[in-house]
């Protein structure tokens, strides 16, 4: 039977980077989308805006909506403080489990807790069921039109303190535009764009940071 592209992508971390060394997995599958097949990871540009904003949030818990192959989550986790913890959503299962064994050749998955299911389901479950008490960093990067009501729903669960940051993807493209109207125009954000390119080609992208102000 075929093989999927995401199945492609773990065989190529697999084969060629170095088991427990996250940034070899991120340079893998870097190489693996520009000089073999695309795929919707935020990817090196991107990413390197990524890696400033959970450095210089120097987060305790991060959510991440929409695992997909778990680059994003690997490069996220491989910034962590030792007692800080990612929580990753994904609710299709054959993207969940390619995920799961990225993570675990990057030899993150102490700090990582994959969780099968649909942010809007799991997002009113994250206080009792996962022992959160807020986020201090999410990173939207799930279904585009989902972006606004799951940040609303985060609102209205108290998963969002004074200061706490959402970093988006995709706010250009494919866009996000009822999203970056609401956290442009709310008085409850402080908003900001980081200028970039859509992973692996020259179209513009960019990712929206926005500060909850409580
Ligand atoms: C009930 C649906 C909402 N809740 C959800 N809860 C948990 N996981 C969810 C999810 N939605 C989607 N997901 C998962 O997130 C991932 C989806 C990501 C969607 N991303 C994109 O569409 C995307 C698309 C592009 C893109 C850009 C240009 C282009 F020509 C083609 C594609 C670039 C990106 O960086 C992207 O992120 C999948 O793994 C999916 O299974
Ligand atoms: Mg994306």
């Amino acid at each position: 039977t075929q093989s999927t592209r995401p199945q492609r992508l773990l065989g190529a971390v697999q084969k060629k980077a170095t088991r427990g060394n996250p940034r070899s997995v991120i340079q893998t599958i870097d190489q693996f989308c520009r000089q073999r097949e695309w795929a919707m990871n935020v990817g090196d540009e991107k990413g390197c805006i990524l890696d400033s904003v959970v450095t210089e949030t120097n987060p305790t818990t991060v959510l991440e909506l929409g695992t997909y192959c778990g680059y994003s989550t690997v490069r996220i986790a491989s910034l962590l403080p030792p007692q800080a913890r990612l929580i990753t959503l994904e609710f299709n299962p054959d993207f969940a489990r390619i995920a799961r064994q990225v993570i675990t050749w990057a030899g993150v998955q102490d700090k990582v807790e994959l969780v099968e299911g649909a942010s809007g389901d799991l997002i009113p479950k994250m206080k009792a069921q996962f022992g959160v008490n807020t986020f201090d960093l999410v990173f939207l990067d799930h279904w585009k039109d989902r972006y606004l009501p799951d940040t609303k729903l985060m609102e209205e669960c108290g998963l969002l303190k004074k200061g706490s940051i959402l970093l988006a993807d995709n706010v250009i493209c494919p866009g996000t535009p009822d999203y970056l109207e609401y956290v442009r125009n709310s008085p409850r954000y402080q908003s900001q764009y980081f200028k970039s390119h859509l992973e692996y080609t020259k179209v513009e992208d960019g990712l929206e940071k926005s500060v909850f102000l409580g």
